[in-house]
Formats: C-alpha cells, sequence, structure tokens
C-alpha cells in the first residue's frame, strides 16, 4: 500500500471515530494528515460534505498553499488555509477541527482573555506535560469571515508548542504530530472543556444555593 492510501485510511478511520462522537452536526468540521513533508502535501477533507458517511471522495491531495494537486470536481475544505497555517508553524502531522457545544461555550467565555490556561487535570498528560502543576494554554482568536484573515489570525498565535487554537463561537482545531497523537489531544481536549464547564455551574448552583439559606 503507498503511503497516500496508508494516510487515506488512517484519516477515514479518525473520520469514522469522531462521527460516532457525534463531532460532525451540520457538516461542520475538518481534517487533515500529512503526507509529505518537503515539498509539505497532505490530505484534507472535502468541503460541505456530510462527515459521517464513509465514500472515496472524502479527501483531496493539497499542496502547502492548499490547492488541490490532482484534477478533481471536489473543493477543499472551507477552512484548509488553516490547516496550512499548522503544517507550517508546527510539527504536526495531523490536524482535527470540530465544532462542539463545550468548546464554542468555552471560546465564548474565556474570549476576552483570549486564551484559557487549563490545568489541575490528569488528562493534561495526554499533551506530554507531567510535572504536578502542569498546565496548557490555548488561544483564542475571533471568528473571521474571511478565511484568509481567519488563518493569519491563527498564524499569529500558533508558536511551535502549540497544541490547539479556539476559533471563538465557531470550533477547536488541534493537532499531533500523527493521527493517533492528534485525536489523543482533541478528546483530552474536549473532557477537559466539558468537566471545566460543569464545575463551573456546580460552583455558581452552590453559591446560589448557599445565599437562600
Ligand atoms: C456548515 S458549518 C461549518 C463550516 O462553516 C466550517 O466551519 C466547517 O467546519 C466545515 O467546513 P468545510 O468546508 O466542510 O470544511
Ligand atoms: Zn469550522
Amino acid at each position: 500500500m503507498s503511503v497516500l492510501e496508508q494516510r487515506w485510511n488512517e484519516l477515514a478511520d479518525i473520520k469514522d471515530e469522531l462521527a460516532e462522537r457525534d463531532w460532525f452536526l451540520g457538516t461542520s468540521g475538518n481534517l487533515s494528515i500529512k503526507v509529505n513533508d518537503e515539498p509539505l502535501t497532505f490530505l484534507v477533507t472535502a468541503s460541505g460534505k456530510d462527515k459521517r458517511k464513509r465514500t472515496d471522495e472524502d479527501f483531496l491531495l493539497v499542496d502547502g498553499e492548499g490547492r488541490p494537486l490532482q484534477e478533481t470536481n471536489l473543493r477543499a475544505s472551507a477552512e484548509t488555509l488553516i490547516h496550512c497555517e499548522v503544517y507550517r508553524l508546527t510539527n504536526a502531522g495531523c490536524c482535527l477541527h470540530v465544532h462542539t457545544v463545550d468548546n464554542n461555550v468555552i471560546s465564548e467565555l474565556y474570549a476576552s482573555n483570549g486564551s484559557i490556561t487549563l490545568k489541575g487535570q490528569e488528562l493534561i498528560k495526554a499533551f506530554g506535560i507531567w510535572e504536578e502543576n502542569g498546565e496548557i494554554t490555548i488561544p483564542i482568536v475571533e471568528n473571521y469571515a474571511d478565511i484568509s484573515r481567519l488563518a493569519q489570525e491563527c498564524g499569529k498565535v500558533i508558536k511551535p508548542e502549540t497544541k490547539a487554537v479556539l476559533i471563538r463561537n465557531h470550533g477547536l482545531t488541534v493537532w499531533g504530530k500523527n493521527g493517533f497523537e492528534a485525536k489523543k489531544h482533541l478528546e483530552a481536549l474536549e473532557f477537559i472543556f466539558s468537566y471545566h464547564l460543569k464545575i463551573k455551574l456546580a460552583s455558581q448552583l452552590s453559591v446560589l444555593q448557599k445565599s437562600s439559606y
């Protein structure tokens, strides 16, 4: 099997797993996986599809500027330029973007800070952070309608060590050195976001309950 076929199957399997979690509502979400380093080529999901379905037209091979490398009627994801920025600025081998209610709420709650710092969670270790009070900071950018501008803003906050970016009231883009790591990072962040929102809500409720006595 060629490297291209191997990467295709790997990304298709990841897509199936994320679909099982219902992380592609309303055709949202896009995924990519690197095929070649120099020159950069990667497979990216075709735009506007129901990503819960597995077909032979799910991905396109594009270059470092997001241009298709093969004759095709398909359009690359509208957010391909964000994936280009991730591959340009980090050692990512796979990049995943999903819209969930939790990542949207977190992005709105912390937008004015420009980032959210997560700590005190066992799953921080999924990012290779093993120290006692390890923490990870996820930058948050505004959701510009102009994709070049949005990609540019993402590019400004992505440092080599950054693992993810939140786009305000839009979704999360997260990556890893390969498909396994990207999925691990995505699952860990969604877990921590969900925990964070629940504990925040629970503590507000307990303040309300105490003040009603
Ligand atoms: C139809 S909602 C989602 C899109 O606007 C976009 O944010 C998205 O995630 C999917 O776009 P796509 O072009 O299919 O990759
Ligand atoms: Zn999106």
